[in-house]
């Protein structure tokens, strides 16, 4: 009952660019400093981290990138080699949309205009995910989206990422990609793909920029074969005490 009046506080809006910068201004105030927590995002956390404390959870890796940087292609990589779980936001959508309930039509209007679906959908489809796997490490891949998502996020399951890891891709090779994807996406169309890349640049690239600064964030060179860049990855993952 708190958690649900304390998100829908926090979680009110779906991001905007006026949105982001809003919080992009406040969020030293929203995001609690770790020598000092206000009671209420304590008792927030205890009622909602992350299955119990931090001690207990997987280790997360966010995978973030433009559209057609990579992300689901590498993950699948990571997951097999490294152990991971590999849990895709967007697929997360997507599946909703297939159930056929009115939030999935909803969610299709959202995809379908390259816009970011509100966090109160996409935080408790990520949240719900990582606690039903029973994997000891978890790719979060395409997510968070903006920096709403992401203090949405760290405040409704009190924690944040172990690791970031970033896909740098120039956008004509993005484009390319996403144009002979062929998946049959209602996105990957010409129209869609340039709003996506404006809202990447504006709304993604802040979470990427806040991480680097937390000293979280890696990034790898997206271009190149699959191989190419999956060698990149190897050696990161491979040096991580995992
Ligand atoms: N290094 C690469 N070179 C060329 N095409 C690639 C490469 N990596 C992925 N692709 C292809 O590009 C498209 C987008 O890749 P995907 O992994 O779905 O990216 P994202 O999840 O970031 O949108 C897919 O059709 C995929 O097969
Ligand atoms: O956390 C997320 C992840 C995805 N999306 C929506 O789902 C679309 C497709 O996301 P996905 O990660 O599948 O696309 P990709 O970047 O892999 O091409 C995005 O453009 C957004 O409209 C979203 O709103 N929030
Ligand atoms: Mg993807």
């Amino acid at each position: 009952m708190l958690r649900r009046r304390l998100s829908s506080l926090l979680l009110r809006s779906p991001c905007s660019s006026a949105v982001a910068s809003s919080i992009q201004q406040q969020h030293h105030l929203l995001l609690p400093t770790h020598a000092e927590k206000p009671p209420a995002l304590n008792l927030l956390r205890l009622f909602t981290s992350l299955a119990g404390t931090d001690g207990d959870r997987p280790f997360i890796a966010f995978v973030l990138g433009g559209p057609g940087s990579g992300k689901g292609t590498q993950c699948s990589r990571i997951a097999s080699d490294f152990g991971f779980s590999h849990v895709s936001a967007g697929d997360l959508l997507r599946n909703e949309i297939s159930a056929g309930t009115d939030q999935g039509e909803w969610i299709l209007e959202i995809i379908r205009e390259g816009r970011i679906v509100p966090s109160e959908i996409t935080v408790e489809l990520v949240r719900k995910a990582i606690e039903s796997s029973t994997a000891k490490r978890v790719l979060i891949d395409g997510f968070p989206r903006c920096e709403e998502n992401r203090i949405a996020f760290e405040k409704i399951t009190g924690t944040e990422p172990d690791l970031v890891l970033f896909f740098d891709c120039p956008e004509d090779e993005m484009v390319k990609r996403l144009l002979s994807r062929n998946q049959g996406r209602v996105d990957d169309n010409i129209e869609t793909i340039k709003k996506r890349l404006k809202v990447f640049e504006s709304l993604n690239l802040p979470v990427v920029e806040y991480y680097s600064s937390r000293g979280k964030a890696h990034k790898i060179n997206a271009t190149g074969t699959e191989d190419e860049i999956f060698e990149a990855v190897r050696k990161l993952f491979s040096s991580l005490r995992l």
